[in-house]
C-alpha cells in the first residue's frame, strides 16, 4: 500500500489534481508497504526467513521501503504460475492478444501521472523525463499488439507436388532482467514482444528501483490477461541466477552492464537457451565544423545529461572538430551550468538525482581520476546540496564537462553511466571514424554535419574504392555520386546508377 506522509489529505485523480495545479505526491512522502512481488494474478509477499533489502529515494536519501528478495522457492512458485498461464495464452490467436494488450495501453495512458510519479521517487529522474519514459512503454505495448495478428508462417513448395510450411511458435515462459535506469520502460519493452508472440513471462527488476514492474504487472491483470502471464519477482544476482538456470524457462532477456550479460549468457548457455542482451556503452558523437552548432551543442547535451546520464545509448564520447572547438566548449559549458538541478518532482527541474548513493560515489571517483589522468573540469563534476532540507540526503551532483582529454583515458574508455561529457578534438574524417569505432562497446552513435560523407567541402575521400571507378582515369578520388563524368568522360558506374 502507498502512504503519504506529508499533508494532501485525499487522493484525487491525478489529472484533476494536475488541473488544479496540485502534485499528487511530494518528494520525501511516500511510503511503500504493499509487498513488491506479483505472481499467479496477486502481490505476494518474499520469503519469511531473508534478509531484506533497503530501497532508497533518490532524491531524499529517505528509505522508501524493504525488498524481500525471492529464493528458489519463489521463483519456481512464480516460473510455475507463468507455465500455466503460457497454456492459455499461446492458444489464442494474436488478435485476441492483441486487444488485451490494446487495453493494457490504455490503462497506462490513464495512470500515466501516478506510475510517472512512483517512478520518480524510485528513481530520481525528472517527472518530464518520467512521463516520456510512460509514453514510450505504452507505444511499445500498442506497437507489438499491432505485430501480434501479423504473425505468419510461409508455405513452401516442394518437387512432386508436395509441400512444406513453417508456423511461428512462442518459446514459452521467458525471463526478462531489467536495470535499474528506466525501470517501466524496460519491463514493457521486454514484456511487450514476448506477450504479442504469445508467450508469458517472469520478470525481475533492478533491486535499486523495484517498484513499478509491479504496477506494470498489476495493469497486465487489469487488462485480462491470464493469471500467471506477466509475474515480477524481486531481488539481486542470487534471484537472477534462479530465474536464468530454471529448466522451465525458454529463453533470457537482459538489460544491464556487459560484465552481468557475460555470466548471464554464459548460464542460458548451460541450458542451450537463447538470450537477448541489451548492454552497455560508450557512444561516440561527432561534430563537424560545418555543423549547425546551436544544434550540435543541443545533441551533445541530450546525449550527456539525460536522466542524470544514465542513458546506455548515451554519447560520452563528443569529437569536436578542432576549428569550432573554443566556440563550442563555450557554450556547452554556459549551458551545463545553467541546468537546473533539484526536486525531481518539479517541472521546472531539468536534472534529478542519481539512482543511488555507491552510484553516486562512483561517478565522482570517476570525475577524479580523469583529474589524475590529465583531463581539465570545464565544469560540475562535483557533489551539490539543494537549497530545499528535505533534498539534503539526496544523490545529486553538478553536470561534468570534462576537456583536454584523450582517448587512452579512463573516463573515455569506460561506461560513466552518469553526467560527465568528455570532449575530444579531431581533424579529420577519417582520423575520427578510426578513433570513433576504437571501442568495445559500440551501442550508438551520433554524427552533427551539414554534409554527407565524402561532400563535405575540402573533403577528397573516396566512397568507392578507386579501383571500382571505370571512368578511365585511374587516379580518380572523386566520390561516386559527384563525379564529374561528361558525355567526353563517360563513368561506367555513374551510367549504371
Ligand atoms: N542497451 C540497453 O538497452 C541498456 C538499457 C539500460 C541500461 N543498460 C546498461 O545497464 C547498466 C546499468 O544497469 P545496472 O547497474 O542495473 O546493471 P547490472 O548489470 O548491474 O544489473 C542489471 C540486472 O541484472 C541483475 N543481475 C546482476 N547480476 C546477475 C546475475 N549474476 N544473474 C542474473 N541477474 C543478475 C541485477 O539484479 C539487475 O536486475 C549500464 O551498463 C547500462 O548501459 C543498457
Ligand atoms: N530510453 C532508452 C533507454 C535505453 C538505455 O538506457
Amino acid at each position: 500500500m502507498l502512504r503519504r506522509l506529508a499533508s494532501l489529505p485525499l487522493r484525487r485523480p491525478a489529472a484533476a489534481l494536475l488541473a488544479a495545479g496540485v502534485r499528487c505526491i511530494s518528494s520525501g512522502s511516500v511510503e511503500i508497504t504493499l509487498p513488491l512481488n506479483f505472481w499467479a494474478g496477486k502481490r505476494r509477499t518474499g520469503p519469511e526467513k531473508c534478509s531484506k533489502d533497503i530501497v532508497y529515494e533518490p532524491a531524499t536519501g529517505r528509505v522508501l521501503c524493504q525488498l524481500e528478495p525471492c529464493g528458489a522457492v519463489e521463483v519456481d512458485q512464480a516460473v510455475k504460475a507463468a507455465k500455466l498461464a503460457f497454456g492459455y495464452w499461446s492458444k489464442m490467436s494474436g488478435m485476441e492478444r492483441a486487444r488485451v494488450m490494446i487495453e493494457a495501453a490504455h490503462i497506462i495512458e490513464s495512470k500515466r501521472e501516478e506510475i510517472a510519479e512512483m517512478e520518480v521517487v524510485n528513481n530520481g529522474k525528472s517527472i518530464t523525463e518520467a512521463r516520456l519514459d510512460v509514453d514510450s512503454a505504452r507505444l511499445c505495448i500498442e506497437y507489438y499488439a499491432g505485430l501480434a495478428s501479423t504473425l505468419a508462417g510461409q508455405h513452401v513448395q516442394l518437387p512432386g507436388g508436395s509441400f512444406a510450411y513453417t508456423r511461428r511458435e512462442p518459446l514459452g515462459v521467458c525471463v526478462g532482467i531489467g536495470a535499474w535506469n528506466y525501470p517501466f520502460q524496460i519491463a514493457a519493452w521486454k514484456s511487450a514482444p514476448a506477450l504479442a508472440c504469445g508467450n508469458s513471462m517472469v520478470f525481475k527488476p533492478s533491486p535499486v528501483t523495484p517498484v513499478t514492474a509491479v504496477m506494470l504487472a498489476e495493469i497486465y491483470a487489469k487488462a485480462g490477461v491470464p493469471e500467471g502471464l506477466f509475474n515480477v519477482v524481486q531481488g539481486g544476482q542470487e534471484t537472477g541466477s534462479l530465474l536464468c538456470q530454471h529448466p522451465d524457462v525458454a529463453k533470457v532477456s537482459f538489460t544491464g552492464s556487459v560484465p552481468t550479460g557475460q555470466k548471464i549468457m554464459e548460464m542460458a548457455s548451460k541450458g542451450v537457451k537463447p538470450v537477448t542482451l541489451e548492454l552497455g556503452g560508450k557512444s561516440p558523437l561527432l561534430i563537424f565544423k560545418d555543423s549547425d552548432l546551436e544544434n550540435a551543442v543541443r545533441g551533445a547535451l541530450m546525449a550527456n545529461f539525460l536522466s542524470q546520464g544514465q542513458v546506455c545509448s548515451n554519447g560520452t564520447r563528443v569529437f569536436v572538430q578542432k576549428d569550432i572547438l573554443p566556440e563550442f566548449v563555450k557554450e556547452v559549458v554556459k549551458r551545463t551550468q545553467a541546468i537546473e538541478i533539484g526536486d525531481p518532482l518539479l517541472e521546472s527541474t531539468r536534472m534529478g538525482a542519481l539512482v543511488s548513493q555507491p552510484h553516486l560515489d562512483k561517478v565522482l571517483s570517476f570525475v577524479d581520476r580523469a583529474k589524475k589522468e590529465g583531463a581539465t573540469v570545464l565544469c560540475g563534476g562535483e557533489s551539490y546540496v539543494p537549497s530545499d532540507p528535505k533534498l539534503r540526503g539526496g544523490y545529486y551532483m553538478t553536470p561534468c564537462v570534462l576537456g583536454n582529454c584523450t582517448d587512452d583515458m579512463t573516463c573515455v574508455k569506460e561506461e560513466i553511466f552518469g553526467p560527465v561529457m568528455s570532449v575530444l578534438p579531431f581533424e579529420t574524417e577519417d582520423e575520427v571514424l578510426q578513433r570513433a569505432n576504437d571501442t568495445s562497446l559500440g551501442l550508438a552513435a551520433g554524427v552533427f554535419t551539414r554534409h554527407r560523407a565524402g561532400e563535405r567541402p575540402g573533403d577528397d575521400r573516396v566512397l568507392l574504392p578507386t579501383e571500382d571507378c571505370v571512368c578511365g582515369d585511374g587516379r580518380c578520388r572523386q566520390p561516386l555520386l559527384d563525379h564529374p563524368a561528361t558525355a567526353s568522360q563517360s563513368c561506367a558506374l555513374r551510367q549504371r546508377l
